[in-house]
């Protein structure tokens, strides 16, 4: 039997989403380890005023193909961009274009999707799943078709506590959904969203379910597969650790924790922190794509892409957890994000009045100590502006960082079971092999390399600033307990009282316990 890249030799891959995050790792792979790969059709859309041909080729130079850059200089000659917009009729592919995709194609891997939680319901659904129906029609005139990989979340169904390799019926029967949303406006639409999503947390969800349903009723007529991953994080191992180029899910939170803005989040301790490498979810999908050529299963499978049923790791040993070493703080410590607002020190606790006390604390006070500083220095404000954002954007992960799910994971292991030794080596997707501290510290590393683009050679500077941030706090809090002394405590007898009998106690404690421990040596 073929092996993975002996499969994908000759064949015309087509991808959506390519120039997003996981559609990148994936285009990356196929050409660095199936280099007899055909061609890769990516559908793009002109954006920010760069035409098509621009972002293809600003792309091409990403950091990302360093590796493939080196095996194949001209690597980029396999690449051709289809201009098309997914929101509009027929994809906005030219009749010439779909002809030739049409008489090429043998492999659709569909990654674009809108993956924002504030997204109105009309563009999610126009985005997530008519894209997906019309992309499903144009599977449908390929003549060489032999497999159409869609990507979905572990979330589609997050309504559930435990989740099975199949497709739940949808909330609504999606072109129903559709036919009545078409006349409303826009208004009325957002007034109905949430009566529409019922238990889910936002549109997203909601949608990429629907999305699911839609691939689904296709699976008599086209050699489907599903591929859900859970939070997909940074690369585990290729092409290199740590590369991640985005503020989606925990990144955003790991940077912002690492600036010393974020100080306190919702989490539940105990809860599995569900990450998946990203380079982990693409080798799956490869995989994944070879055995529905390869081998046709009848009806189409659903893979849930997690690590919590096989190598679980909990919200608690990211953050501060049972005097665990916490891995972000501790990686932040070693490795400091330059310029920081304050010394990297998170809370992670699932109880909301004790968050909202430290979000007071911690967030309200210094951001609006800072923007007086700011103002009487003649600057604009923007403390206050950057964390209202900011709790704005955890108000939207909280949902998934407060709650346990179970997934079950058949179709990954049988999928392992069905790879020849040498494909299971180069598209690894074993997560019993990963080592969650070192994982975690190669993803904050990536975070500052690839995200904010700053020097490692910085560090000293950076370290040397978080120092002065640390003597400013020395000396801020110093100056609190003089000025409480000052205002309250040194003008009633009674306070002071209280205050020489609270220190004497703590006198007696001292000695009590140096006592009893040189009786003890
Ligand atoms: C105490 C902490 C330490 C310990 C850590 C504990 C970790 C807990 C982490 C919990 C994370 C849980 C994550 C769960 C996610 C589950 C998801 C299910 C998986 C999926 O299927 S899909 C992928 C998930 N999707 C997302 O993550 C998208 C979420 N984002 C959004 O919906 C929007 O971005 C958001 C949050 C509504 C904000 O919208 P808006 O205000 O309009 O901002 P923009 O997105 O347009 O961004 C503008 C600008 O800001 C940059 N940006 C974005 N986010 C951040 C950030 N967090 N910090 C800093 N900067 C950020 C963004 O890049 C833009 O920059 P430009 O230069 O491009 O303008
Ligand atoms: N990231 C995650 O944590 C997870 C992601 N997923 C799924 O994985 C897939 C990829 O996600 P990810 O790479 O993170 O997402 P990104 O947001 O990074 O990429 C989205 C891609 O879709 C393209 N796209 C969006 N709108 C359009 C449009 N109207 N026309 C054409 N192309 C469009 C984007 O193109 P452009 O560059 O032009 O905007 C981009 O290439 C999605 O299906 C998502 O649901 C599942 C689980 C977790």
């Amino acid at each position: 039997m073929a092996s993975i890249a002996e499969y994908y030799a000759g064949k015309s891959v087509m991808i959506t989403g390519a120039t997003g995050f996981m559609g990148k790792v994936l285009v990356e792979k196929l050409l660095r380890s199936c280099p007899e790969v055909k061609a890769l059709y990516i559908l793009v859309r002109p954006k920010a005023g760069q035409s098509m041909q621009q972002r293809v080729s600003d792309m091409m130079k990403c950091k990302l193909f360093d590796r493939v850059r080196e095996d194949d200089p001209d690597f980029h000659q396999k690449i051709i961009p289809i201009s098309s917009e997914l929101t509009q009729p027929s994809l906005a592919i030219s009749p010439e274009d779909v002809q030739r995709l049409t008489a090429c194609i043998n492999v659709v891997f569909h990654c674009a999707a809108t993956i924002r939680f504030d997204e109105p319901l009309k563009h999610a659904l126009q985005l997530n799943v008519m894209a997906t129906q019309q992309l499903l029609s144009l599977a449908q005139q390929m003549h060489h078709l032999e497999a159409f990989i869609h990507i979905s979340t572990a979330y589609a169904n997050c309504n559930r506590k435990h989740i099975d390799e199949v497709i739940y019926p949808p909330p609504v029967e999606p072109r129903k959904l559709i036919e009545s949303l078409e006349w409303m406006d826009e208004s009325i639409v957002l007034d109905i969203t949430p009566r529409l999503i019922g238990d889910r947390p936002n549109t997203y969800t909601y949608t990429k379910a629907l999305a699911e349903y839609s691939v689904q009723q296709e699976q008599d007529r086209l050699p489907i597969g599903i591929i859900r991953p859970s939070i997909v994080g940074a690369s585990w191992q290729e092409p290199f650790p740590g590369w991640i180029d985005n503020f989606n899910g925990p990144s955003g939170v790991f940077i912002a924790a690492g600036k010393g803005i974020l100080r306190t989040m919702r989490a539940n301790n105990d809860a599995v922190a569900d990450l998946i490498p990203v380079d982990v979810v693409i080798n799956l999908t490869l995989a994944a794509g070879w055995y529905t050529a390869v081998h046709r299963p009848k009806t189409a499978l659903v893979y849930n892409c997690t690590t919590g049923g096989i190598n679980p790791f909990h919200w608690g040993e990211i953050g501060t957890y049972s005097h665990i070493e916490h891995h972000v703080m501790s990686s932040f410590k070693r490795n400091p994000l330059e310029q920081a607002f304050r010394r990297p020190n998170a809370n992670i606790t699932s109880n909301y009045l004790i968050n909202q006390y430290w979000i007071l604390v911690s967030h309200k006070f210094p951001a609006f100590i800072y923007d007086l500083f700011l103002r009487l220095s003649g600057q604009k404000p923007q403390m206050m502006r950057i964390f209202n954002r900011l709790h704005k954007a955890i108000s939207l992960l909280e949902y998934f960082s407060s709650q346990d799910w179970e997934w079950s994971s058949e179709n990954m292991s049988m999928l392992m079971g069905q790879l020849a030794p040498d494909d299971r080596k180069t598209f690894n997707f074993d997560v019993r092999q990963l080592n969650w501290p070192e994982y975690i510290d190669n993803y904050c590393i990536g975070t500052k390399k690839y995200v904010l683009n700053e020097d490692m050679s910085d560090i000293p500077a950076a370290r040397q600033h978080l120092r002065k941030l640390r003597n400013i706090r020395y000396t801020f809090n110093t100056l609190l307990v003089v000025f409480i002394w000052r205002v309250f405590i040194a003008r009633s007898q009674m306070a002071r009282n209280i205050w020489y009998f609270v220190v004497s106690l703590c006198f007696k404690f001292l000695s009590y316990f140096r006592a009893s421990s040189t009786l003890t040596k």
